[in-house]
């Protein structure tokens, strides 16, 4: 596990105080456009804000099995620079959203055995794997992932860790070595409520990882 100063932080699930997060520079900032999720920031989005989104904050819409025409769209529409795919997306459909100039992050939720030969089969079209806990609900349910699952997987393309990450457990993820995490993705265990961010807490994980 790379030094946590070396690891770059998205935060997800924004939509309430995205101001206020977003002056706090994370590197990628994630919006969910999935109508089930208590923090779908679909309908309350402004998309003229998004035209003026600080450039070294990356923005990351998530989608769940959402058409492929549609993920694009809304691309468009909030001028989004990732998209993040949560479901059970193909490899000819994250081909597509690349073709259009997308980056791409492909979900695969810990709650079955890794399967390393299928990750090799999409590395061609994704730029980071994110590994997530799955339980009911397709994200931000909280519960820490498995990251031992992770040890020695030598992927072709870079981690991103998620799952129920806080300031504890995150502090923990330096210990382990031979884990290599390009970022952390946090969100249920940072807000106030489903939305609205804790920017305390926040500003708390960035001296951390300095
Ligand atoms: O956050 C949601 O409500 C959500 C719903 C459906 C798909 C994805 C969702 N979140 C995506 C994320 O990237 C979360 O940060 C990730 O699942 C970790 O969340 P948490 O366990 O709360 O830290």
């Amino acid at each position: 596990m790379p030094k946590l100063s070396n690891i770059k932080l998205k935060v997800c699930g924004l939509r309430d105080n995205i101001p206020e997060v977003v002056a706090l520079k994370p590197d990628f900032a994630g919006f969910i456009f999935y109508n089930k999720s208590p923090r779908y920031a679909g309908d309350t989005l402004l998309k003229d804000y998004f035209n003026d989104f600080p450039e070294s904050t990356m923005k990351v819409g998530v989608f769940v099995n959402h058409p492929v025409e549609r993920v694009l769209e809304t691309a468009r529409q909030f001028n989004l620079d990732f998209v993040q795919l949560h479901g059970d997306e193909s490899f000819a459909e994250c081909l597509h959203l690349k073709a259009n100039g997308l980056g791409v992050i492909k979900v695969f939720s810990g709650n079955k055995a890794i399967d390393r030969d299928r990750l090799i089969e999409y590395a061609e079209v994704v730029d980071y794997y994110l590994f997530d806990t799955r339980l009911k609900s397709y994200g931000g349910n909280g519960v820490a992932f498995d990251w031992a699952q992770l040890k020695g997987l030598d992927l072709p393309k870079p981690i991103i860790l998620s799952g129920g990450l806080t300031l504890e457990n995150i502090r923990q993820l330096e210990e382990l070595d031979d884990l290599d995490i390009y970022a952390i993705d946090i969100n249920s265990q940072f807000e106030i409520r489903p939305g609205m961010k804790n920017t305390e807490l926040i500003k708390q994980l960035k001296e951390q990882m300095q």
